[in-house]
């Protein structure tokens, strides 16, 4: 059934997508129906181009038939549509789930608009209850879990952070690095958790996504409704 919601949003975001624009594409299985909607417009004629935010999505939807560029090539992008592990009332995200969430935020940076798809479950009232990824390079790993584990406790959040795994061995993302997850629970105030993160030398970046959505279309089973930011 999720999967059918995510379908459905996802088709909903193809549709806001015109010909000529530059597009950034998401990583996760939402997203994934999002490059199976596109590669269907693209085959009655749809002309763009996209940046993917993974191997992963690179590889599907170029064997799709999507044209596809690199944003060394392509620095600024009008549109990016990607999935989402929560997001609240406001637009905020966490996201990262996947382990695409570096190349995922510098995209949506680059991007002039972002939207979100995602199915209902995925609403939150405060973030937290999903585990915020933090990426992390592995020198040193230990003492920036340290110094992660300290902003956490001035900060009284839980001090629960995973090594995020892969089998036997960590997980390593398409720039190297490893992901901690920190369960947080209620995240009350994201903005200074942001803020505070990436001052921790050996934190690359986190999944808290602020301001960078403009709209997501959530879908559930009485259709897809749009959510757009109060603030914005
Ligand atoms: O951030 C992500 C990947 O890094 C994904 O967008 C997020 O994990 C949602 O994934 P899914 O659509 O599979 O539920």
């Amino acid at each position: 059934m999720s999967d059918n919601l995510k379908q459905q949003a996802a088709e909903r975001a193809a549709e806001d997508v015109i010909s000529g624009m530059r597009l950034g594409i998401g990583t996760g299985s939402t997203a994934e129906f999002f490059v199976h909607a596109l590669a269907k417009r693209v085959a009655d004629g749809l002309d763009v181009i996209g940046v993917p935010t993974s191997e992963r999505t690179a590889e599907l939807a170029a064997s799709l038939g999507i044209k596809l560029t690199t944003l060394e090539e392509l620095p600024e992008l009008d549109l990016t549509v990607d999935g989402a592990d929560e997001l609240d009332a406001n637009l905020a995200l966490i996201k990262g789930g996947g382990g695409a969430l570096l190349r995922e935020k510098i995209v949506a940076a680059a991007s002039g608009k972002m939207i979100v798809i995602a199915d209902g479950t995925k609403n939150v009232d405060t973030l937290g209850q999903f585990p915020l990824p933090i990426e992390v390079v592995p020198f040193g790993q230990e003492a920036t879990r340290r110094a992660i584990l300290a902003l956490l406790r001035e900060m009284g959040l839980p001090q629960n952070l995973q090594l995020r795994m892969a089998g036997e061995h960590p997980f390593v993302t398409d720039g190297g690095h490893h992901i901690f997850d920190a369960h947080l629970l209620k995240i009350e105030d994201p903005e200074t958790l942001a803020q505070a993160l990436v001052k921790i030398p050996g934190v690359v970046e986190h999944g808290l996504f602020l301001n960078l959505a403009s709209k997501a279309y959530v879908a559930g089973e009485d259709g897809v409704k749009t959510i757009t930011p109060a603030s914005m």
